[in-house]
């Protein structure tokens, strides 16, 4: 049996991680096995690389450098983390993906949205996501909402200009255009609870779609 990719993805605080810990706490309590995990990260070669692109003196970073490193990273994090569970029927909600580097290397730094998704293509032989839902904020207040964040360290990425997060959601709101079938737009400024609601009822359709949750 082959489990559920589900990837979240939007700009900078809009709101994927306090959904990924719900929805994974939720979903366990309804008997579904949930992997959850993070790009660029969640295994030891990944975290490394993580602590490489983010690091805040490393302003020189050329921007193919930063393509290839996230993609080395998502490389290494699928065959050693997330196929496996896959394997083993598992959800996998991954905190990013592909569409970050399309949205952000891609379109924002400005390499081109098709010559990042090749890289990328290399890198994923084909593992795309089965449902990506895109947290859509205005970046000015996602930016807010990490600065008020204290347990949040403040990354290179965080530090670019207003600009780039402008063009960052940008990025995004053309790849809803390029993936109308992958991926679903939810408005990510709305109260927590209100969201949550939201994107339970997306996953539960998804589940219920792969026959992996049976509901009422
Ligand atoms: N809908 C919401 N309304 C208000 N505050 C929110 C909402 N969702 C999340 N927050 C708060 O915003 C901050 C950032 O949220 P979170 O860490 O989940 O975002 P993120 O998308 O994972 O950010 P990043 O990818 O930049 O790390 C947290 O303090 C969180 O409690
Ligand atoms: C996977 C991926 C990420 N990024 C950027 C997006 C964020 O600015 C950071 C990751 O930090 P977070 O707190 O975990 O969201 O990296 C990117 O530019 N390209 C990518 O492929």
């Amino acid at each position: 049996m082959s489990g559920l990719f589900i990837t979240l993805e939007g700009p900078e605080g809009a709101g994927k991680t306090t959904m990924i810990e719900k929805l994974a706490a939720d979903l366990s309590l309804d008997g579904v096995k949930v992997l959850s995990t993070r790009e660029p990260g969640g295994i030891d070669i990944a975290e490394k690389i993580r602590t490489i692109i983010l690091d805040k003196k490393h302003t020189m970073m050329d921007s193919r450098t930063e393509a290839l490193l996230y993609a080395a990273a998502r490389r290494q994090h699928l065959t050693e983390k997330v196929l496996p569970a896959l394997q083993e029927g598992k959800v996998v909600l991954c905190d990013r993906f592909i569409d970050s580097s399309l949205a952000y290397q891609g379109y924002a730094r400005g390499l081109g949205i098709d010559e990042v998704y090749t890289i990328n293509k290399f890198a994923i032989q084909g593992a795309m996501p089965d449902a990506t839902l895109y947290f859509d904020i205005d970046p000015e207040i996602g930016l807010k909402r990490i600065a008020e964040n204290a347990g949040r360290e403040v990354n290179r990425l965080d530090l670019e200009k207003a600009e780039f997060h402008h063009k960052v959601r940008e990025g995004y709101h053309l790849l809803l255009q390029k993936f109308p079938d992958r991926i679903i737009s939810i408005d990510a400024a709305a109260p927590i609870d209100s969201v949550y609601q939201k994107v339970r009822k997306i996953i539960d359709g998804q589940l219920i779609q792969a026959g992996m949750l049976n509901k009422g």
